[in-house]
């Protein structure tokens, strides 16, 4: 597949770059600061880049008519409204964790969570010290999956690819989730599996979890 890489300089976009390449998808658009490189016209754009990107995203899916897969964190609402608006004219998949591991870590979280609505709970997320947002766009997935207010509490250490835990406590006992991404090659994988997913998509606005049930 030709696709475009927004941010690709980045850590994920070396990191997706290093995987597509292994796939035989031919990377024909690049953006990146200061670099703006259009060898054909891309059927797909994957962004990882910076939120304060997303128009320019937005303009680019437009232009070359492609399907998009972002993984950009800490979007604004208006952000998600304008992707549903242009996915009635192509297909999208947004996700804050392209890791198979944290749909996981949500569905057990889920299940927990029904049998134990009066405990007090807290997430925590640790990232490492280049993340320029916070609270992480994973730990906010999470809160808003278990559809109540909790407290993150975040942490910026060395080079930790992504910690996230969840804490369920009564007065009697705790129970304890975690996921630790060891590579960022575990989100890259999980954009791969979605490239897959996304080829014979029209249109339509997806997430990760529509790919791992797709
Ligand atoms: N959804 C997921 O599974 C994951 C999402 N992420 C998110 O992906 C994004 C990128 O993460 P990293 O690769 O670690 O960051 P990074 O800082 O290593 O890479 C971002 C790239 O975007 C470029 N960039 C930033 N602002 C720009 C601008 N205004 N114009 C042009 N280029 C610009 C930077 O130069 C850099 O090359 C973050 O929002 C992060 O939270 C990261 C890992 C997994
Ligand atoms: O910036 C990162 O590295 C990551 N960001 C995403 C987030 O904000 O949840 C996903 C993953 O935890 C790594």
């Amino acid at each position: 597949m030709k696709y475009g890489l927004i941010g690709y300089k980045g850590k994920m976009g070396n990191s997706i770059k290093k995987l597509m390449d292994e796939e035989n998808h031919q990377l024909v658009y690049k953006l990146d600061k200061n670099i703006e490189e259009e060898i054909d016209i891309p059927q797909l754009i994957i962004d990882f880049s910076n939120k304060s990107l997303i128009d320019k995203v937005i303009e680019k899916t437009q232009k070359y008519k492609s399907k998009l897969i972002i993984g950009t964190t800490a979007l604004e609402q208006k952000d998600i409204e304008k992707l549903k608006q242009i996915s009635q004219n192509t297909a999208i998949i947004q996700s804050y964790n392209y890791s198979i591991g944290i749909q996981l870590l949500i569905k057990a979280a889920q299940m927990i969570n029904k049998q134990t609505l009066n405990w007090d709970k807290e997430i925590s997320e640790i990232h490492h010290r280049f993340k320029v947002d916070k609270p992480s766009g994973t730990a906010i997935m999470i809160k808003n999956s278990l559809d109540q207010e909790i407290n993150i509490t975040s942490k910026r250490l060395g080079n930790v690819f992504g910690e996230h835990e969840i804490n369920f406590s009564s007065l009697e006992e705790i129970i304890t989730i975690k996921h630790q991404a060891l590579t960022r090659d575990v989100f890259a994988r999980g954009v791969l599996k979605s490239v897959n997913y996304i080829k014979d998509k029209k249109n339509g606005y997806y997430t990760f979890k529509d790919v791992m049930e797709g």
